[in-house]
């Protein structure tokens, strides 16, 4: 059956990078609140930049230093602040899709040695478990024509155009490391192919 979508609501949220259109989705694949904040008008528009971001309490609620989360949803939004118009996609897919029980034990298993794949491989889920098809259809009907992609993650454009989304380039959104996330970025960078080119540099 073809996965339905509908924009519930539409608000308005002053954010300190200016005034975004808050749009509230539910839909068929799952009970999840996903949310997009649009500046502008993106109908029919090409190369609109988009940020899909995935739901990290830690990071983005609390500040985390583990990842580079909170400072990337920042920073998303200040670019997009910079442009005509773009889209933030909220995608409820905290711990890359095993949710926050999960990851938090995985956190215990990272500071007993484990990387952040590895911790997941442990607890029985790939290292990935995201899919992206909620935020292919919040593109599809924002009537987004073609898009600039905030991303370091390889997977995620090729996950898109995989579900037919136009993804005619990428916006990179690199994170300087601090002590508390560098091995965490290493391991993104080594194993999961993330374009991290500080965190290289950093460990040569
Ligand atoms: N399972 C697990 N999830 C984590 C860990 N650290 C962060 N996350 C989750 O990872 C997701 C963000 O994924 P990232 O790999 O940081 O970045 P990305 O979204 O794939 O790529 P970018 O678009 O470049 O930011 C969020 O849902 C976080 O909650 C961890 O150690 N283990
Ligand atoms: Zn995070």
């Amino acid at each position: 059956m073809k996965p339905l979508l509908e924009d519930l609501v539409q608000t308005p949220i002053p954010t300190r990078h200016g005034e975004f259109i808050l749009h509230y989705y539910s839909n068929s694949l799952d009970r999840k609140e996903h949310i997009a904040l649009v500046k502008g008008d993106v109908k029919g528009q090409d190369n609109v930049p988009v940020r899909i971001h995935s739901e990290c309490f830690t990071g983005d609620v609390l500040g985390s230093r583990r990842c580079d989360c909170g400072e990337q949803l920042d920073m998303a939004l200040h670019l997009i602040s910079q442009a005509e118009c773009g889209v933030l996609i909220y995608l409820r897919q905290e711990g890359r899709g095993i949710g926050l029980l999960k990851k938090l034990q995985a956190y215990n298993l990272q500071d007993q040695g484990m990387d952040t794949v590895d911790a997941n491989l442990h607890l029985g889920y790939q290292a990935d478990e995201r899919e992206y098809d909620i935020a292919a259809l919040i593109l599809t009907s924002l009537q987004v024509n073609s898009i600039a992609l905030i991303t370091n993650n390889p997977e995620k454009i090729d996950g898109l155009k995989g579900l037919g989304i136009a993804v005619n380039t990428r916006i990179p959104i690199e994170i300087k490391a601090n002590d508390d996330n560098l091995g965490y970025l290493q391991t993104k960078a080594k194993k999961m192919a993330h374009w991290l080119f500080q965190t290289q540099n950093e460990q040569d």
